[in-house]
């Protein structure tokens, strides 16, 4: 029996990790949880696996659930408890599905304690690769990709050498404006770019497929996790997002990673890993009931938010932790309705030219740099 520590349980893919965990109740059993704010959600899934470690984020949401419990957790608040569950020595799993840059440390620490780590948490890598990769070479630990595009690439990669990789083609859907022109996007609601063709996803990432920030984010997460250069990774837009991503080698042969847009299918490779079993709640791919594919060429004008990933991640240093803050705050403005939607590119772009980048930082830095930028971002609206 696996002992699994789940950060972000009351989100998307924390809700969706669940339902893998109570497919499987003979191999996994939820030891702790880390959430931010959602005691709705997070008290069914408290009653249900009674986890020995309950992580919040404030006292207030401590106060919210603690007299509804009938067992006896530990109860801990703050970023520090996050990687204390993440790192316990009873842990086997860490998934790491908390939403932003917020995820760091205890990602930081699952690698240190050697955790197979089931990873989502993208915003981590983008904002401090260099760190986290170096520390997973050093611990000897794989970070095993749920991000759907990269357990693909990770599926297609088996028994093949990195040497052997001509490009990593990632496939994106488009998001919630793919069939509008840019004029067309000044007056679009936040309702507007919740409503994503394919996936059902947090908030965040729903936002970042409409401005095509989340491929940007992906484009560098794969930088990072399969150790290609961006020169390399391709993106291609495919609206029916049922090829994941594909990998050309030099032999010119190209595997692609194909199945239904459920995010509980690579959760669970993520968990199984290297074994694959059944997932009885899950539904197989129809390919006859899909008929068509239909693939198209990507568009830095279209999408400006994804040539300034290229140019982040190309550039190194703090550039890419000022995109990710940057990007977080802004996004976060715009589903306060506080800004619009043009306004996200718009107030990355200026975090991104007003940065000094520093070359090589540490851990110190970035964290540093990481609340210069969401401090701008936050000046340009008042
Ligand atoms: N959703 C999806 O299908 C996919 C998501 N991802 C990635 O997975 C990650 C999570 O995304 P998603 O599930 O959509 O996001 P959600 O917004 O749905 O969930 C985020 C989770 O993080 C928790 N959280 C946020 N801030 C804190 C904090 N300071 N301390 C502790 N917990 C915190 C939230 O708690 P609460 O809500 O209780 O405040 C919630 O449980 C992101 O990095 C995203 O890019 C990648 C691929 C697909
Ligand atoms: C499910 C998942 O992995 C998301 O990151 C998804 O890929 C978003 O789709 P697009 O960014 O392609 O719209
Ligand atoms: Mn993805």
């Amino acid at each position: 029996m696996k002992q699994v520590t789940l950060l972000g349980a009351t989100g998307s893919i924390g809700l969706q990790t669940i339902d893998v965990i109570r497919e499987h109740p003979e191999l996994f059993s939820l030891f702790a949880i880390a959430f931010g704010k959602n005691t709705e959600k997070a008290l069914p899934i408290i009653h249900e696996f009674q986890p020995k470690y309950i992580v919040v984020d404030d006292e207030s949401a401590r106060d919210k659930i603690i007299h509804h419990i009938s067992y006896n957790p530990t109860i801990l608040v703050g970023s520090e408890a996050m990687s204390d569950i993440a790192s316990h020595p009873d842990v086997d799993i860490v998934v790491n599905a908390v939403l932003g840059s917020v995820g760091l440390d205890a990602t930081l620490e699952a690698i240190r304690a050697k955790k197979q780590l089931a990873f989502a948490n993208k915003e981590t890598l983008v904002t401090a690769g260099h760190i986290v990769m170096k520390e997973a070479r050093q611990n000897g630990v794989e970070l095993l990709p749920v991000d759907s595009e990269h357990s693909a690439i990770h599926q297609c990669l088996r028994g093949g050498k990195a040497e052997e990789v001509k490009r990593i083609i990632v496939t994106a859907s488009g998001g919630s404006f793919r069939d509008r022109t840019r004029d067309e996007l000044k007056d679009v609601t936040v309702q507007d770019a919740l409503n994503h063709p394919n996936w059902s996803m947090g908030a965040k990432i729903t936002i970042d497929s409409a401005t095509m920030m989340n491929k940007g984010l992906e484009v560098i997460e794969a930088h990072w996790l399969f150790n290609i250069p961006y020169e390399r990774i391709d993106v291609v837009l495919h609206k029916e997002s049922v090829i994941h991503s594909m990998v050309e080698f030099q032999d010119n042969n190209v595997m692609a990673q194909l199945g239904t847009p459920d995010m509980r299918v690579p959760i669970q490779y993520a968990l199984t890993y290297p074994d694959r079993i059944e997932f009885p709640a899950g539904k197989g791919l129809n390919l006859m009931k899909m008929g068509k594919l239909h693939f198209s060429e990507m568009s830095f004008e279209r999408f400006p938010c994804l040539k300034m990933a290229y140019e982040a991640g190309k550039t190194g240093g703090t550039l890419p932790a000022v995109l990710n803050a940057a990007n977080e705050e802004a996004v976060h403005l715009f589903l306060q309705n506080r800004i619009s939607f043009l306004q996200i590119e718009e107030f990355i772009q200026r975090a991104m030219d007003e940065h000094e980048v520093i070359q090589k930082p540490d851990l110190e830095t970035i964290k540093e740099i990481d609340g210069w930028a969401r401090r701008q971002v936050k000046s340009y609206v008042n």
